[in-house]
């Protein structure tokens, strides 16, 4: 897992680093900004020139050591301090006298040559210490980094791009885009989720002697990205000598007519996963039509007609018996009492248990009925479903996903997963995981089908949670990558996810 730090958290982490660990803040400023420097000649063509726009903090600091390696590796360099240079901190002005006295003595913004093809700009203006939208002389100096780059120049962003607040992910306007961010030290949720993620371009994290201790001296939220080695050590091993019942049973409570391939999917999804067995309950009238999609899939009919209500829990209870964990909600028939047979069901059996769709936005109706719950129970909204959990508009749910997804994982005592680009996994009154799998191929119907079966497989083999949900949801997204390569974005459907989780578990078989 790599650690995601706010700004907050960077400071406490650099001030850990000097206090406890002995580390001179002009060590950390020498070590980011030589990184810095390694990034920029990466992507330079093979005469470019280096255009390096310096702030006033330490991120401008950090843009003045990279100009003197760079002049120092015998490149061509032009530097510019950006507004007012009395306002320089310390550390800044100590490097600005080094670079002097490399013989560069940063230029009048307007003085600078136009960059194009083969150039860089190192953008160095603002970082973690972002207070407000840049204007002025800031914002002009934006607007010419995009027409730089427009005009075929590179740019590297030194730790955050300029405009971009590093806590919410969220730019101000105007905002450099970057083709490349070196995080320095940790990553930042400006990396990390969207719509910062786009703004970065390439993100390199790079280590600067703040040493992994010091996030020890971290407070408040816990945040990480889950990495793929994560993933894969979670899965479990198949013994030689296992059987079918070694690898759990999971009960699919979906489908309705017309919505017979939602519950195929999880159960396919769930036997492409691992579980041993795989059993649908649903409707009579559907139950035919579900399990003709597949001979492995096993099902029972409940019995009733409409919406699922209270008169279906003997029914459920019983279908749920020797089961190892429940898959609740795609297209299911929902009516008025949908919600309170979830809470019913769930306060008198104590299997881990996914809902998902229509399960959701039954429970929605009066979240009260899942307090009750005595198993774990992981939610895996979409934004809209998120929504409605929420009592919000879809837009808040967007601006605000950590802190929504956490609030709601506390509040309930469960797991959320907050899908979308970057799926969020929160854990109640805990670390928040970031996923970073998945693509835009992937945005279409029955994807999230697929997840809510690789979760309730996962959770049937006896992985808890949040590890199970945040393991299905890097596989999931893994899978889709995958297919993405042979189907391509347009061309990706749910059901490959199916084949690309084949492609999953081969890469990570031990
Ligand atoms: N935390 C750490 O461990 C390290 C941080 N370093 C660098 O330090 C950065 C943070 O430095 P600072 O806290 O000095 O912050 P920044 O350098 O990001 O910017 C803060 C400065 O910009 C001003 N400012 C903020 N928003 C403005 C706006 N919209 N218009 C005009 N002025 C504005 C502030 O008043 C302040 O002078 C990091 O992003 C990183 O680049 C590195 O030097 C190495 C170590
Ligand atoms: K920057």
């Amino acid at each position: 897992m790599q650690r995601v730090l706010t700004a907050n958290q960077m400071r406490e982490a650099e001030k850990a680093a000097q206090e406890q660990h002995g580390m001179p803040s002009g060590l950390l400023m020498e070590n980011a900004g030589r990184a810095l420097a390694e990034a920029a000649r990466s992507v330079s063509g093979p005469s470019g020139r280096f255009t390096v726009l310096c702030g006033p903090g330490n991120n401008g600091g950090d843009g003045l050591v990279a100009a003197r390696f760079l002049l120092e590796g015998g490149c061509r360099v032009v530097v510019s301090l950006v507004g007012d240079t009395g306002k320089l901190t310390a550390e800044a002005k100590r490097n600005l006298q080094a670079l002097e006295g490399f013989g560069e003595s940063p230029r009048a913004f307007e003085a600078l040559p136009e960059a194009g093809p083969g150039d860089v700009v190192v953008d160095a203006l603002f970082g973690t210490g972002l207070k407000r939208a840049p204007e002025g002389v800031f914002a002009d100096a934006i607007g010419t980094v995009a027409r730089w780059r427009r005009a075929g120049a590179k740019v590297v962003a030194a730790d955050v791009p300029s405009g971009l607040q590093s806590d919410t992910a969220e730019p101000f306007s105007p905002c450099v885009e970057a083709d490349v961010t070196v995080a320095f030290g940790f990553v930042k949720p400006a990396h990390e989720l969207e719509p910062g993620a786009s703004l970065c371009g390439d993100v390199r994290r790079v280590d600067i002697g703040l040493g992994g201790e010091s996030t020890r001296a971290v407070s408040g939220a816990e945040l990480f990205r889950v990495e793929e080695k994560d993933a894969r050590e979670a899965i479990p091993k198949r013994r030689a000598d296992s059987h079918k019942g070694t690898y759990g049973h999971v009960l699919v409570v979906a489908g309705s007519p017309g919505k017979t391939g939602a519950a195929a999917m999880v159960a396919l999804a769930a036997l492409r996963s691992g579980a041993g067995l795989v059993t649908v309950a649903t409707r009579a009238e559907a139950l035919p039509w579900v399990m003709a999609h597949s001979p492995e899939i096993m099902g029972v009919a409940l019995p009733g007609e409409g919406p699922l209500g209270k008169g279906d829990l003997e029914a459920l209870k019983a279908a749920l018996e020797g089961k190892d964990a429940l898959v609740m909600g795609p297209g299911i028939p929902r009516g008025p009492e949908t919600g309170a047979l979830i809470g019913d069901l769930l306060a008198s059996v104590e299997v881990p248990a996914v809902l998902d769709a229509d399960a959701l936005n039954a429970v929605a109706e009066d979240l009260k009925v899942l307090r009750e719950a005595k198993g774990p129970v992981v939610l895996t909204p979409h934004p809209g479903e998120m929504a409605r959990l929420w009592g919000r508009t879809t837009k808040d749910v967007q601006a605000h996903r950590v802190g929504v997804a956490l609030n709601l994982a506390t509040s309930l005592n469960c797991t959320v997963v907050l899908k979308g680009s970057r799926t969020l996994i929160a854990e109640a009154g805990g670390r928040v995981f970031i996923n970073p799998t998945g693509n835009a191929g992937m945005a279409t119907g029955g994807t999230g089908d697929v997840l809510s079966g690789v979760c309730g497989s996962l959770l049937a083999q006896g992985i808890p949670l949040p590890k199970a949900a945040w393991t299905a949801v890097y596989a999931h997204g893994l899978a889709g990558d995958l297919m993405a390569e042979q189907r391509g974005l347009m061309g990706l459907i749910a059901t490959d996810l199916l084949v690309g989780l084949g492609h999953v578990w081969t890469r990570w078989q031990r």
